[in-house]
């Protein structure tokens, strides 16, 4: 069976990216199961920056096929924070505590227009990497709505769905999600992508 390392500790991103590559006969494996994580330093200027050393740092070391995501939160009132600082934008890697921060520099501001961007790179050994971003718009509400979903999920309102990502199944967030598109957009390259490799 085909094999590909989700460069990821986060559980909700993992859950997304199954649903794309076990239809596609793919044994599915994340950093949660591996049994030691070597360190990586997202330090890159860029989601895809962060995206790449995520991926290739995996593959130059474990030979891997691997995907890497790099996402965050830009909000206009804010100069687009908290961009690619959006896991650790309180602090910690702490998804109540961003929240509470973000609703804490938004106070009194209305105008509450955010882009939720998606950039994933996938590596392999000898090969181009394979790169594609996608974005979604919405707005940040004043309070947490939701019990689904993960990190911003809760404050990240479609308009048009009159929703949350939080008041989403995980099937219609991927319809509509900065992350939904991009593995969307994944889905067009990945095959010739996978095959210009075979011999
Ligand atoms: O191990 P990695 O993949 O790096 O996982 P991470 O959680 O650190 O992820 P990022 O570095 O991409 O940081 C993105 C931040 O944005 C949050 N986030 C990413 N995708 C999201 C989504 O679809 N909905 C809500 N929040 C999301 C996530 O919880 C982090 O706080
Ligand atoms: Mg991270």
């Amino acid at each position: 069976m085909k094999r590909i390392l989700i460069a990821t500790q986060n559980k909700g991103k993992a859950r997304e990216f199954r649903a794309f590559f076990e239809p596609r006969a793919f044994e599915v494996l994340t950093l949660n199961d591996l049994d030691e994580v070597p360190p990586i330093v997202e330090n890159g200027a860029s989601f895809t920056e962060n995206a790449m050393i995520k991926a290739q740092t995996l593959t130059d070391l474990l030979g891997t096929v691997t995907l890497a995501d790099d996402s965050g939160l830009m909000v206009a009132a804010l100069d687009g924070r908290p961009g690619i600082h959006s896991a650790r934008y309180a602090g910690d890697h702490d998804d109540a505590a961003n929240n509470a921060k973000l609703l804490r520099e938004l106070a009194g501001i209305s105008q509450r227009d955010a882009v939720f961007h998606t950039s994933l790179v996938v590596t392999r050994p000898k090969r181009q990497p394979l790169t594609v971003s996608s974005e979604v718009k919405g707005t940040i509400l004043t309070g947490p709505r939701g019990k689904d979903g993960f990190g911003y999920d809760p404050l990240f309102y479609l308009p048009e769905l009159g929703k949350t990502f939080a008041e989403l199944t995980s099937a219609e967030k991927n319809q509509v999600s900065h992350r939904g598109k991009a593995i969307q957009a994944l889905n067009q390259k990945f095959d010739g992508w996978w095959q210009a490799g075979e011999h």
